[in-house]
């Protein structure tokens, strides 16, 4: 492919910047001189050539790929698992070349020649990469010039060197005279923007310099005030200086960014991912970075960002999925949910497992090798209290009470005998002893007694047990009232234990503790890795036979059979599983992530908190949250609550403060409600005005869904006007959803359950609040606000939530009087 020569000297600020702010395509073609001065002309050839070596990139990478696929390899299991892992290594290449098409080059830096050098950044391999150039392209990966000593084309924008992209302001201009924003559709730039950092400079062009404090105010404006797509998009041009300060902070300890609605919590979370990923690449690839979210649709509404920055190894989970095989749906009532992420639930769940270590009710008979073997209470007790003592999980204990009292009935029964022939001294040996322990050992009936007495479990039999026997359960949960125990107590158990309609997210993190309690039962795969072993070792005798044979092996030199045996080589020959660190986390309850991510993380409750803390034992983490949007019972009223048990005081805060999704006219109403939950919390400052003041229609019970389906028809019709295409969600208690689908002919929305949950495509999305969580829409049809305050002690807060989903236009539809909090609206 041949590419575009490409200036090797850029334009100089001088010529590029005559007019101010904004100059587009479409001005080009309203009359602007095409001669060479018009940015986007100067700018179009570099973003051409840099797409061609894109290509270049890319052909020579599938090119790669296609060779290695091609490979017949000599066949041993080594040659098939290096072929598969170059496979794998140039397949994610190729993904993360094709995730940066769109809006591969999105800025441009030039640089004062004189400023001082950048202070050194930490690991990442292309911290150097453009340091000594005056003028630098910014964009979604790097790309260097092979033909020109690999001078940076374009910088990775979570390279250290482009770092002033995003920080640079008038007043602290850390060396950028002139930060440019190219705009692009396709290969085409469109538009470019720029803003002159230096004063004098920008004086004496006439030029615009930054006004508000805000990076990019055109891009950022525009990408705001575009329509919802029902997909989270990257900010990656249009990241803010307090955005970019928290996205690049240390990856160490754990992080609290805090912030009120739409001020980019979760886009924060995502791009601080692929950043710590890119500068962290070796260690964070190896273990892999959990995402976890609140429920499945909010992971599907944020899925798409870390691909499209080139991040596939990344693991978006909600704490209920992180029980392996088991994808937990059942919606429950919020009461029952909270009771289950309660702390007393650890001792609930310890008495349960201790409650399975049974003594007999009376003395047990057997006849072991003819001879009669009773198994009574005292020889059980003793048992049951050695294996109590090692302090491992019960599963792991088992041995030693098998073992226990194996041993009691072995040396009983050897005195019994030893006595029996010699009245006085014991004639039977140590020998004797083992065998008879021998014997009782391998007796099935024995066995079966022990299995009764302390049975291996499984954690879905174990807690499903507890919630289907009633007596298990009131063992467990003695002191508790009848009321919160029939909330947790099931009528039958399941078909297939591992069923996840049968169980609630609630459940799945219990049974994550109860794993840790009682070990796992990795017989069947110590058996498996055991077989897998022998054939291993059979292949490499086999190997080692065949060299063996070679007839014209020097006699000088060592032959293979004199350095190495059969064991040796299966260990070195052994297939290596090349799936990525997030796939292989996915499957494995015990691996432990380099760094975990946590959105919305408000909602955990502790029990959740145990799991995560688990899965994350370095504590390097990033929690994104906002107390104030609390709706899980419970979920968090203080971070220093959540943490003090892990890590005391040791964590950092980071606080957002702008409010890029709500208007200000929107934000005014909510941020009553906000006041009301909390009169010392700060509303977060709107970007901008939509123009369109919320407003409120009354409705009687019986014209309430007809009144709110015309209000979401009308919303979605002014969206489609505006801005061509777009989405409107109608937000109402629970038992109103289903009704108001109805109406508007759509699928309901429901919290919990995968399948049929909301439609993030759909042009009108109805749903409960819980649900709509993290998500945007255009418009918003907020339905029975007073039903959803009083639907849970915290409905102001998902009142609070509900308020702030929309971008552009709020109605608030309710039957009788409007609550006191949105008087504003009266
Ligand atoms: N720097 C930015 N440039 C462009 N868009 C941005 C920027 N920061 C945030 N946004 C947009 O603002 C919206 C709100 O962001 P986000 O969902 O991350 O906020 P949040 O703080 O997580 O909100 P909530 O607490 O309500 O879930 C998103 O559409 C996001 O893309």
């Amino acid at each position: 492919m041949v590419v575009p020569a490409h200036p090797r000297r850029p334009v100089p600020l001088e010529k590029a910047c005559v007019t101010a702010s904004s100059t587009s395509a479409a001005d080009t073609a309203r009359g602007e001189p095409p001669d060479g001065t018009d940015p986007v002309a100067v700018e179009q050839p570099y973003v051409t050539m840099l797409y061609g070596k894109l290509d270049e990139r890319r052909a020579e990478t599938a090119a790669l790929l296609a060779r290695v696929l091609r490979d017949e390899t000599t066949g041993t299991p080594q040659a098939v698992s290096e072929r598969d892992a170059a496979a794998q290594m140039y397949s994610e290449q190729l993904a993360t070349l094709s995730a940066v098409e769109q809006g591969l080059c999105f800025g441009r830096l030039d640089l004062d020649p004189d400023r001082p050098p950048p202070p050194p950044a930490d690991g990442s391999g292309e911290q150097i990469e453009g340091l000594d150039q005056d003028v630098l392209y910014v964009g979604r990966l790097g790309l260097l010039d092979a033909e020109h000593d690999y001078e940076p084309l374009l910088v990775d924008w979570r390279a250290p060197a482009a770092r002033p992209y995003y920080t640079a302001t008038a007043a602290s201009p850390d060396g950028v005279r002139r930060r440019r924003h190219i705009r692009s559709r396709s290969r085409r730039v469109t538009a470019v923007d720029d803003e002159v950092l230096d004063l004098a400079e920008a004086a004496r062009l006439g030029a615009a310099t930054q006004r508000t404090g805000l990076t990019g105010e055109a891009v950022l404006l525009a990408a705001l005030s575009a329509g919802r797509t029902g997909r989270m998009g990257d900010i990656v041009a249009t990241i803010q200086g307090e955005q970019d300060r928290v996205i690049r902070s240390g990856a160490n300890g754990v992080v609290v960014v805090e912030g009120g609605p739409g001020t980019g919590k979760t886009a924060v979370a995502l791009h601080r991912a692929a950043y710590l990923l890119y500068t962290h690449r070796r260690q964070l690839a190896r273990r892999g970075v959990l995402v976890v979210g609140p429920n499945p649709t909010f992971l599907r509404y944020i899925e798409q960002v870390l691909p499209s920055l080139g991040e596939t190894s990344v693991l978006l989970s909600t704490v209920g999925e992180l029980y392996p095989g088991l994808a937990a749906r059942r919606a429950e009532p919020a009461e029952a949910a909270a009771l289950k992420g309660h702390p007393e639930m650890t001792r609930v769940l310890s008495t349960a497992v201790r409650d399975r270590q049974e003594l007999p009710r009376r003395p047990i008979e057997l006849v072991v090798d003819g001879e009669k073997v009773v198994v009574d209470r005292d020889v059980v007790a003793h048992a049951r209290t050695r294996a109590r003592r090692t302090r491992r999980p019960h599963n792991d204990a088992k041995r030693t009470f098998v073992r226990e009292v194996v041993d009691q009935l072995a040396r009983r029964e050897v005195e019994r005998v030893g006595r029996d022939l010699d009245g006085r001294s014991n004639l039977l040996d140590r020998g004797d002893l083992a065998d008879v322990r021998a014997g009782l050992r391998a007796d099935p009936d024995l066995r079966a007694v022990l299995d009764e007495l302390w049975p291996t479990l499984t954690p879905p039999q174990l807690l499903a047990d507890l919630w289907t026997t009633p007596q298990r359960l009131r063992a467990a949960t003695r002191g508790w009232s009848d009321a919160d125990r029939a909330l947790l107590g099931r009528e039958a158990l399941p078909a297939d234990l591992l069923d996840g309609g049968w169980w609630s997210p609630a459940d799945a993190v219990l049974l994550d503790e109860v794993a840790e309690l009682l070990g796992e039962d990795d017989t069947a795969a110590r058996e498996a890795e055991e077989r897998k072993r022998e054939a291993d070792e059979a292949y490499a005798a086999g190997v080692l036979e065949i060299l063996a044979m070679e007839e014209d092996w020097d006699p000088e030199l060592l032959r293979p059979t004199d350095v190495v045996d059969a064991s040796v080589l299966a260990d070195r020959t052994r297939e290596a599983t090349y799936a990525s660190a997030a796939e292989r986390a996915a499957d494995d309850r015990t691996w432990t992530f380099g760094h975990v991510i946590v959105d919305e993380a408000q909602e955990l409750s502790p029990m959740a908190w145990r799991v995560l803390m688990r899965r994350c034992p370095s504590r390097s983490m990033t929690l994104v949250g906002d107390v104030a949007q609390t709706g899980a019972r419970a979920g968090a009223s203080s971070w220093s609550e959540v943490l003090s048990p892990y890590v005391a005081a040791r964590w950092r805060r980071e606080v957002l403060t702008v409010n890029y999704r709500t208007p200000a006219e929107i934000m005014a109403v909510a941020a009553d409600v906000l006041a009301a939950i909390d009169p010392t919390a700060a509303t977060p400052t709107s970007v901008r005005e939509s123009g369109i003041e919320p407003r409120a229609v009354a409705a009687d019970e019986d014209s309430l869904v007809d009144a709110a389906a015309s209000c979401a028809r009308e919303a979605r019709d002014a969206v489609l006007d505006a801005e061509g295409a777009g989405r409107v969600a109608v937000l109402a208690p629970g038992e109103r959803v289903p009704a108001l689908a109805a109406a508007l002919g759509v699928a309901a929305g429901q919290v919990t359950d995968a399948d049929p949950a909301v439609d993030l495509e759909s042009a009108v999305v109805v749903c409960e609040v819980g649900e709509a969580k993290g998500l945007e829409f255009d418009a918003v049809v907020l339905v029975d606000p007073a039903g959803v305050v009083d639907a849970s002690p915290r409905g102001l807060n998902d009142l609070y939530v509900a308020l702030t989903r929309a971008t552009r236009s709020l109605v608030v539809v309710h039957p009788g009087d409007l609550p006191p909090v949105l008087r504003r609206l009266d």
